[in-house]
């Protein structure tokens, strides 16, 4: 059994798991550290875990976090994490960041896109990315892991198979994404303003969204050459999911039922990823409240382009699941562990 602590306790991020960790059976929650509202029972603030945990939330003690746990799940906005791990980084604590603090690797490129300075290039360098699928020899051998940001693992699960193998071209790419408002987190803003979200779809960060440059970078290190995308974020009037259409140009002749036999056996030993048959394609909520990934695929002979539909829960293999699903692998316990359940329908 190994003991975990949450930064960011009030969060979204940090509620979903506490959610999932109250049934993993080799982690126990230890301490949940809020920055605004220590000495507060969470369940005063979310009633919902009412009789789940009696403890009061915790002020941040960074120097004795390693004395009192084995794990710190980062739930915190971008630019927390940063300063925190280089504090962690003698320690044997294992680390989980689910903010997006070290997913560039490149210091200018995480100014140019965060709009503030990087963390230490150490750092950045010692943390290994959280995307199972695709990078799990080096997450078992991890002790910091910075969690994919929620629309590249619905795009780059849904992208990398057809890269790796070649099946389109590098450049363009065209991901058009929504996703849930709880994707923006629990503070409000005039964004997730109910009578600026209710009734209305709109799109943001257009041309300067922070997930632009995580997206390149993992794509074209598995091309081993540059690959770039267009990507655009729409907020959609749902509390939960998010979802992905993307287009690529083919650069060979498959057919749709190719295609899918190439992702089924891609995927064929990830317990996370489910490739539809042809004619089906994921829906949000599909995957409500689980850690799956729901992929659909369509050659579409008339344009030459293959269309790719890639679904997740934002809050779940977007984040806290695929956390809890990375730890997993880190400590050699079953992958699945913790994150077998049902989706949540209707
Ligand atoms: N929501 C989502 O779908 C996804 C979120 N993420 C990322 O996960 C992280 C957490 O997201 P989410 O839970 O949604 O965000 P929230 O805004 O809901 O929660 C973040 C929490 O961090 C704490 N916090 C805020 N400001 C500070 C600060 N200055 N110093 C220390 N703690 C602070 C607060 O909790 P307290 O005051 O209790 O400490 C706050 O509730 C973010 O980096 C987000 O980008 C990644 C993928 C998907
Ligand atoms: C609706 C909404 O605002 N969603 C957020 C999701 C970001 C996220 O959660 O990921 P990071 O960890 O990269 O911040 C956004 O698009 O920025």
């Amino acid at each position: 059994m190994k003991n975990a602590a949450i930064i960011g306790g009030t969060g979204y991020g940090a509620i979903e798991l506490i959610r999932l960790l109250h049934s993993h059976k080799h982690i126990q929650l230890k301490k949940i550290i809020s920055n605004s509202q220590h000495g507060e029972q969470i369940s005063s603030i979310y009633p919902h875990l009412t009789s789940f945990i009696e403890e009061p939330m915790e002020k941040l003690e960074i120097k004795s976090l390693e004395k009192e746990v084995d794990i710190v799940f980062f739930a915190t906005p971008a630019g927390i994490s940063k300063k925190l791990i280089p504090q962690l980084e003698q320690s044997s604590l294992q680390c989980i960041d689910l903010s997006g603090d070290l997913r560039i690797t490149s210091q200018d490129q995480y100014l140019e896109w965060y709009g503030a300075e990087a963390a230490p290039q150490e750092t950045i360098d010692n943390a290994v990315y959280g995307l199972p699928e695709i990078y799990k020899e080096e997450i078992k051998n991890a002790k910091i892991i910075s969690n994919p940001g929620c629309f590249p693992t619905s795009s780059l699960l849904g992208l990398i198979p057809a890269i790796q193998h070649k099946v389109i071209e590098n450049s363009p790419i065209i991901i058009d994404g929504k996703t849930g408002i709880s994707g923006a987190g629990r503070t409000p803003s005039a964004m997730t303003h109910f009578s600026e979200v209710n009734d209305n779809v709109k799109a943001y960060k257009v041309g300067k969204h922070q997930h632009i440059p995580e997206i390149d970078q993992y794509l074209s290190g598995i091309a081993n050459e540059s690959v770039t995308s267009t990507f655009t974020p729409h907020l959609i009037p749902m509390t939960r999911g998010l979802i992905c259409t993307m287009y690529g140009q083919l650069k060979m002749t498959i057919s749709t039922e190719e295609i899918i036999d190439l992702y089924k056996s891609f995927y064929q030993s990830e317990p996370f990823v489910r490739i539809r048959n042809k004619g089906e394609f994921p829906a949000t909520k599909d995957m409500n409240g689980s850690n799956y990934c729901d992929i659909g695929l369509h050659v579409d002979e008339r344009t030459n382009q293959l269309i790719i539909i890639s679904a997740i829960d934002n809050l779940v293999k977007g984040a806290a699941g695929q956390a809890i699903q990375n730890v997993n692998l880190m400590n050699g316990w079953d992958e699945e562990h913790g994150l077998n359940n049902v989706p949540v329908y209707p």
